[in-house]
């Protein structure tokens, strides 16, 4: 980043909402933000609750280059994307899937929820595949299986071709040990890394020690889309882009950071805001025949007082921005008044 805004102007432009989710997701029911404005437009400062200061802190660069940086040049201006599918029952999966529009080209589904057998993800990744006969399948445990577990899953998943499986397991000594296990069986289900590249403090170990067949990558935990773009480059294995479950106002960093990339083999999971049981605007970033435009999202006035958090959760964010901004000046960037107008 060039120079970090003052922590004033952050401060004077902060909104903090609240956002409930239509389905629960990865134990999240309202999504909480806090919004920031700068001189190219908004962006969302969005770290889960439970995250400290260190990790949140790229959480907040990412914020702050959208919303005072140009985006990354872009080449191309429709991003593919994947439903993504909760834990949810067999039964509710029609009814996820409805709240995109058009057909559905790929879906991730999640696997390996705590108090679900690998039957129950057998049975949701079925109900999937009857919904969508043609769709690509895709499966994200999110470090959920043992060793013994996951090659289990990937035997059972294995007649669905799941195009990949994110984090079967949670390190990436044991993501390793899984793709040659693998293998060795003769299975060939592709593995991916999100969290062994997000919240690692070197992103591109799974790279070194041939970990994963493909990353994931997301703008905010990596801090920001230029950085997100550098780690890519540096790993050279395909790359996904993929949400931190933003407001459809803070999904532009993953847009422009999927705009941008040099190849882009996979659906991205960028559709998420069709998670939102409401959302910043009236023209959110809902997937048309799986695809979202690139375009940055401005907040409706109406709907940040209808979704603004007050009183104590403001509080306790606009502390996690003053810490979080504090972590990055520690860190050696450096604060002007950059964008100052
Ligand atoms: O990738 C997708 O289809 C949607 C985004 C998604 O799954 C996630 C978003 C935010 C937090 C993560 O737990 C989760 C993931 O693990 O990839
Ligand atoms: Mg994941």
């Amino acid at each position: 980043m060039r120079e970090l805004p003052l922590l004033e102007q952050l401060e004077d432009t902060a909104v903090v909402v609240s956002v409930p989710l239509n389905v629960r997701f990865r134990g999240v029911e309202h999504r909480e933000a806090l919004l920031v404005r700068g001189p190219q437009g908004w962006g969302e400062f969005c770290p889960f609750l439970e995250y400290g200061p260190d990790e949140s802190a790229r959480w907040l660069a990412c914020a702050i280059e959208t919303a005072w940086e140009p985006a990354p040049e872009a080449r191309r201006d429709r991003i593919p994307v994947n439903a993504t599918m909760p834990a949810v029952g067999p039964e509710r999966v029609p009814e996820v899937l409805g709240r995109s529009r058009g057909s559905v080209r790929e879906v991730k589904i999640k696997v390996a929820e705590k108090g679900q057998s690998l039957a129950d993800d057998v049975a949701r990744v079925r109900a999937v595949r009857r919904a969508a006969p043609d769709a690509v399948l895709k499966m994200d445990a999110n470090g959920g299986w043992d060793h013994r577990e996951a090659l289990e899953a990937l035997r059972a998943l294995a007649e669905f071709e799941p195009a990949y499986v994110e984090q079967p397991v949670a390190d990436i000594e044991g993501l390793a040990r899984l793709r040659e296990a693998a293998d060795k069986e003769g299975l060939r289900v592709p593995v991916a890394a999100d969290e062994s590249v997000r919240k690692e403090s070197d992103p591109l170990r799974v790279a070194r020690l041939g970990a994963a067949d493909l990353i994931v990558v997301k703008a905010a935990p990596l801090g920001g889309p230029r950085n997100a773009l550098d780690i890519i480059e540096n790993a050279g294995l395909p790359a996904v882009v993929s949400s931190a479950l933003e407001t459809s106002v803070g999904m532009y960093s993953g847009l422009a950071l999927a705009a941008a990339l040099p190849r882009l083999e996979h659906g991205c999971g960028l559709g998420t805001a069709s998670l939102l049981a409401g959302d910043l605007t009236a023209d959110p970033l809902i997937p048309e025949d799986g695809c979202l435009p690139v375009r940055r999202v401005s907040p409706d006035p109406g709907r940040l007082d209808e979704f603004r958090a007050d009183g104590g959760r403001r509080d306790w964010w606009m502390k996690r921005l003053s810490d979080s901004y504090q972590r990055l000046l520690a860190r050696g960037e450096r604060s002007g008044d950059a964008g100052h107008e």
